[in-house]
């Protein structure tokens, strides 16, 4: 998709067996790339496969099919070794801090495990200062090295998180909701202690996300999924301006707007119904069960994903080459 790419995901599948012959779909064919030293947003509902995804991309999970393909090297022709440096080089930064980190661990422990596992240090003096570093980078006293993290905030577990992440000096970041567990008052400041570290580093970034607000401000590019699928894919300029696929103008269409004039002039696009079942997902577009325009095609044919525009990929049958008439009643229905 791009010249830049420093992750390149090419039709990705990750199916769980659950048994007396239920699939689970969580991630199905799902092709796109991260732009070096750039951040992209996944957004989508919660259980639309958005973490799995993130997991199958690091190796977490064994991908059920596709390609993942590492700063120009496909991670199934890597060597056990290339394989190790790779778990350096990739790094996740989770949901829940207060989850993610042992509580019977000190500060200091927490944020050296990783390096302790590459044996990165010889003497004790060493590891302690780069992890006093790690804390002052991320905003965190180096006073707290051997607290718990049962005496921290939210937030600040989120910055221990966030330094533990950084501690092997990956290049690329997968950031899996690394705010909802947050209060709102904290959630800013997180974010932008993430988009200065990604700027400051020179990361290329994942951020995986069900508010809009905050996507938009810390991506370059966003790429919303539904139900393990990927519906649309553009920068994130575009993708706020001018969203095309229904899907995408539905979930802006719910972000609050503080103006009130504004708030009651526009449409929003209400969805109906819940999220099917990834074990028994729609045939044709996986969408079309919740779609305000969906035609007869949306059922007989899944709509693989195009580039309408420079860079702008949509899987819809709306698009590209939509007939006059769909655009129309398109129109139409908008307008109700
Ligand atoms: N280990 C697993 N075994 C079986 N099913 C799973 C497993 N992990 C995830 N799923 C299922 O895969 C689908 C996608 O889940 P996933 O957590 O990836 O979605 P999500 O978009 O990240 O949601 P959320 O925002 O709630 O985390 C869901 O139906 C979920 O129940």
């Amino acid at each position: 998709m791009t010249d830049n790419a420093f992750l390149e995901v090419s039709h990705l599948k990750k199916y769980f067996d659950l048994g007396h012959d239920r699939i689970l779909k969580a991630v199905d064919d799902v092709s796109l790339n991260v732009r070096k030293g750039k951040t992209l947003g996944i957004v989508g509902e919660s259980g639309c496969g958005k973490t799995t995804f993130g997991r199958t991309v690091l190796g977490i999970y064994e991908k059920s099919g596709g390609k993942v393909v590492f700063d120009g090297k496909d991670t199934d022709d890597m060597s056990e070794k290339e394989h190790f440096q790779l778990k350096k080089r990739m790094q996740m930064i989770f949901q829940d801090p207060y989850a993610s980190l042992n509580p019977r661990s000190t500060v200091l422990d927490l944020i050296a495990e990783p390096m302790d596992i590459h044996h990165l240090f010889k003497h004790g003096r060493d590891r302690r200062t780069r992890v006093g570093e790690l804390l002052q980078e991320v905003g965190l006293s180096v006073d707290f090295l051997n607290r718990y993290p049962h005496e921290f905030s939210g937030g600040q577990r989120q910055r221990i998180g966030i330094a533990r992440a950084l501690a092997l000096r990956p290049e690329f970041v997968i950031a899996d909701e690394p705010i909802s567990a947050l209060d709102v008052s904290v959630q800013a400041q997180v974010v932008q202690l993430l988009k200065q570290l990604q700027k400051e580093k020179g990361l290329t970034m994942m951020f995986i996300a069900h508010d809009l607000s905050m996507v938009k401000y810390i991506s370059d590019d966003v790429a919303v999924m539904y139900l393990g699928h990927l519906v649309e894919q553009t920068s994130s300029r575009v993708l706020y301006d001018r969203p095309l696929h229904p899907y995408t103008q539905a979930l802006l269409s719910a972000i609050p707007i503080p103006d009130p004039d504004v708030e009651e002039k526009r449409k929003r696009i209400i969805l109906s119904g819940d999220l099917p079942s990834p074990i028994n997902p729609p045939d044709g577009c996986v969408f079309r069960t919740r779609c305000p325009f969906a035609m007869a095609i949306c059922t007989s044919e899944k709509p693989s994903l195009k580039e309408v525009a420079e860079g702008h990929y949509v899987a819809c049958h709306l698009h590209p080459g939509a007939k006059s008439g769909d655009a129309a009643r398109m129109k139409q229905v908008l307008s109700k």
